[in-house]
Formats: C-alpha cells, structure tokens, sequence
C-alpha cells in the first residue's frame, strides 16, 4: 500500500488540521493534499506556504480526495456531516479526529455504506512526534485501518484501540501536550529564579523532558525505575521530588487524564 498514491483532504485548517497537514508533509512531500475550510486567510496563508490546493466548499476537497479528515470542532460536526453527506461515496475513506464523538455518531449522519475510522491525534504531529489512537467503524477495511495507521505512524506512533478507550486516551495523549508545556515552562521559571537566563531555562527544561520521555520509550524501563537512577541518597533530586510529592503532583496528573477523559465523554453526548 503506497500512501503517496492516496489524495489526502482536509475539513478545518486549523490548529489540529494545519499540524496533521505540516506532519504528513513533512513525512511525504509528494503526497497532494487538499484542504477547505470558512476561514479563507488561513487558506490562503497553507496555500502560500506549503502550496497545497484550497478551496472555501467541502464538497470540492471531498470530490478530489481519497481521504477526508474531518478537522473540524465535535460542536459543529453533526451539522457538516448533514451538509456533505451525499459527496462523501463509498470509495472514500473518512477520518474524524473530532474529541468524543463516536463513529456510530458519524455514521448515522452519513449513507449507509460510509467508511469511517475515529482517530485521537495530539499536536506534537506538527514535528512527527504525535501519539495517536485509531479505532474503526462498522464498514472500514483492514486496509483502511492499516492507511490510517500507516499515515498516523508517518507523523509519530500510532496504535489500534477498541473505541471504549478513545476518551481515557483523548485525556492523556490529544490533551497531554497541554499538561506538559505549562511543566516546562514552570521548570524553567523555577532555574530564572535561580539565576539563569529565560532562553537557556526553556532549553534545557524541554530537552530534559524530551530525554526522559525518550528513555521510557527506548529503554523499556519502569518510569519509576528510571527516576530511581537519577535519586542519589541524600542527593538533590530527591530534595525536589519530596517537595513535588508534598504538592500531590501525582494526583494532579492522573486527575487531569480522568476529568479530560470525562469531557471527551461528555462531548459525545
Ligand atoms: N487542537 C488539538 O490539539 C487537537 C484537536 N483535536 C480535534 O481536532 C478538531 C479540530 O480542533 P482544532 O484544530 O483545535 O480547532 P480549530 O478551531 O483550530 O479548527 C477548526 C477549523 O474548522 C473550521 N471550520 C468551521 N466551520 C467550518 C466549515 N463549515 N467547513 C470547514 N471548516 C470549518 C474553522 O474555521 C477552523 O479553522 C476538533 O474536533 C478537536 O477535538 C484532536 C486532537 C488534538
Ligand atoms: O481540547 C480539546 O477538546 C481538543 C481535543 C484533544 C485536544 N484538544
């Protein structure tokens, strides 16, 4: 399976389609894409800087796409679905990165032959480093499945999910991006306290991230394990994990997944 063969269109250019668009340009500059959305600046602008073809109708990035990503909000989806039903034909593929809305929302909406796959992407596809979560509906292929996969992992990792877990994963890695950058801003807020210069702060705070998140990653180790190895007895770090401890950092992340996870329910709704 070539993706470079496939036409990808996007519905909605903004944040989250801009970065899937910059990601999968990035992974396959020969790939065409096609984009629509109501904001024509911002058309404009995609149209200008990475010359991508531009239309303000979705009906016209639907007819010359394989693939149509909906881009768009969950709020607004129902009714753009009702809009483009009868330009979305069998022979295309459908991937909604919309938060919370499941694929049986979608379908309904649709004819009923409509190949549908739920993603759950994050930001960080905008440098091919996202973490991305697919589940598929009642009339996508295996090979749909391994396209979306395979455009997802172009643009980071990607699993296969049974779609009950899609809003456990929206709270951690779609929203997770946003917990980490006010952590690397405040790391760095804390070394400009101590002295050191605002550049410098932020650069060192946001590589340590990225080679802690790199060694759980390739080393397979526990994250426990692994902060134990930079824990000397009596040492610094244990000085500052104490303090993090004694602030319920640990409750505050896992209840920044659960009440994301609660939203991402609730917007299915
Ligand atoms: N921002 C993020 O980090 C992530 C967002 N998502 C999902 O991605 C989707 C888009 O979110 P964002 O990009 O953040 O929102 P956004 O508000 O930045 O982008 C939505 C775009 O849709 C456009 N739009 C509105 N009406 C339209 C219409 N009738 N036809 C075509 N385009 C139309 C808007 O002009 C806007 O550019 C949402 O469903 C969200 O849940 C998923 C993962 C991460
Ligand atoms: O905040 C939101 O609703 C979207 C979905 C995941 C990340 N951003």
């Amino acid at each position: 399976m070539q993706l470079t063969d496939r036409k990808i269109g996007f519905i909605g250019t903004g944040k989250m389609g801009e970065s899937l668009i910059r990601g999968i340009l990035g992974a396959h500059s020969e790939i065409s894409i096609y984009a629509s959305d109501v904001y024509e600046p911002a058309l404009e602008r995609l149209n200008k800087e990475l010359g991508i073809n531009v239309s303000t109708e979705n009906a016209s990035t639907i007819m010359n796409s394989d693939i149509v990503v909906l881009a768009i909000k969950p709020q607004i989806l129902k009714d753009i679905l009702a809009q483009i039903k009868d330009d979305i034909t069998s022979d295309k593929l459908v991937i909604s990165i919309a938060a919370g809305v499941p694929v049986a929302a979608i379908e309904d909406e649709l004819n009923s032959d409509a190949r549908v796959i739920r993603v759950m992407p994050n930001i960080a596809a905008t440098v091919a480093e996202a973490a991305s979560a697919i589940c598929t509906g009642t009339n996508a292929t295996a090979e749909d499945a391994e396209v979306a996969l395979a455009i997802f992992r172009s643009l980071g990792s990607a699993i296969q999910i049974p779609e009950k877990l899609m809003d456990a994963v929206t709270g951690l890695s779609g929203s997770g991006p946003a917990y980490i950058f006010p952590v690397i801003e405040a790391m760095a807020d804390g070394a400009v306290h101590e002295g050191l210069d605002r550049a410098s702060a932020i650069t060192l705070a946001a590589q340590t991230v990225l080679g802690a998140a790199k060694m759980v990653l390739e080393t397979g180790m526990h994250p426990g394990e692994l902060k134990d190895m930079v824990t000397s007895p009596a040492g610094t770090t244990i000085r500052g994990i104490h303090t993090l401890e004694e602030s319920g950092v640990r409750a505050a992340f896992m209840n920044a997944v659960i009440a994301s996870s609660e939203r991402s329910k609730e917007l299915g709704k």
